[in-house]
């Protein structure tokens, strides 16, 4: 039997990139393969437990045993919400792709939302990706831009993975701090525009965590411009579920 350890489960709406505004079901998977130094939800790979908020917005949080197999998961997301209320079911994490074997029984359990899954990915991980492709509908995926993480941008791994995920629909969220270099949002821009230019980029202001700071309204606009010299549609969003209390 598959079994998973996850961090939470709740029902939000999604407060990052195009999507902002639809309400989801959010399941955190524990553990990742990278680290972000803003991360806001780092977490222990093999938590004790996961906890599930009963009733949306509530914070009537149940704490359970982990690991959980993908049955007992799924009963609980349809005893506790209403699927075809929700726009999608938010995959992420840590970094969900870790998980494969397990969201390949968990997904077809979690039909009747009215899209679908919607992946939200560090963009790193192709040969898993390709694993679920055909199971998902959205895929959020981030660039991790070396400034922002200490760890060289795994560039070839990135464009592998676009070119698996643009079998679907797709945007780039590529988080931004005062320590991003213009250099770094050309060579993003141009890895994207290299596999379609239509595809939509996201530049997501920090919310300022672990030594990173939020760029100026100069350097934004800078490197949206550097951005659109390759690409057709380039938006600066940033996270917006904090200002709302939202989960
Ligand atoms: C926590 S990650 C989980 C999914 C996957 N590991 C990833 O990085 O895409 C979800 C999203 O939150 C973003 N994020 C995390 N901490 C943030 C922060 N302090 N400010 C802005 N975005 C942040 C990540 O870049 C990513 O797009
Ligand atoms: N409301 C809300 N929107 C989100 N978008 C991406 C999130 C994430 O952590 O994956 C997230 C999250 O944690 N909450
Ligand atoms: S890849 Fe995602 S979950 Fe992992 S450290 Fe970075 S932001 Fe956090
Ligand atoms: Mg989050």
């Amino acid at each position: 039997m598959t079994r998973c350890h996850l961090q939470e489960v709740f029902s939000s709406v999604q407060g990052e990139g195009p999507y902002v505004g639809c309400r989801q079901i959010f399941i955190r998977l524990a553990g990742c393969n990278w680290h972000c130094n803003f991360c806001d939800t780092p977490g222990n790979a093999r938590p004790a437990s996961f906890s599930i908020e009963k009733s949306p917005g509530q914070r009537d949080f149940m704490n359970l045993t982990n690991p959980v197999n993908a049955e007992k998961l799924a009963s609980l997301i349809k005893g506790y919400y209403d699927l075809k209320t929700h726009h999608s079911i938010s995959l992420t994490g840590g970094e969900p792709l870790l998980q494969t074997d397990y969201l390949i029984k968990l997904i077809p359990l979690l039909a009747g939302t009215r899209q679908g899954i919607y992946l939200e990915t560090n963009g790193t991980l192709p040969d898993k990706l390709r694993e679920i492709i055909d199971l998902v509908a959205m895929v959020s995926m981030d660039i991790k831009l070396e400034s922002s993480t200490g760890t060289a941008t795994p560039w070839e791994l990135h464009h592998r993975f676009l070119q698996v995920a643009a079998q679907k629909k797709v945007y780039v969220k590529i988080v931004i701090t005062s320590a991003t270099s213009s250099a770094e949002i050309k060579k993003a821009a141009e890895l994207i525009s290299s596999v379609n230019p239509a595809i939509e980029l996201v530049l997501q202001p920090v919310t300022p965590k672990g030594g990173c700071g939020l760029p100026t309204a100069e350097q934004v606009l800078h490197w949206q411009s550097v951005a659109l010299d390759y690409l057709t549609n380039v938006r600066v969003i940033p996270q917006t579920h904090l200002m709302l209390g939202q989960l």
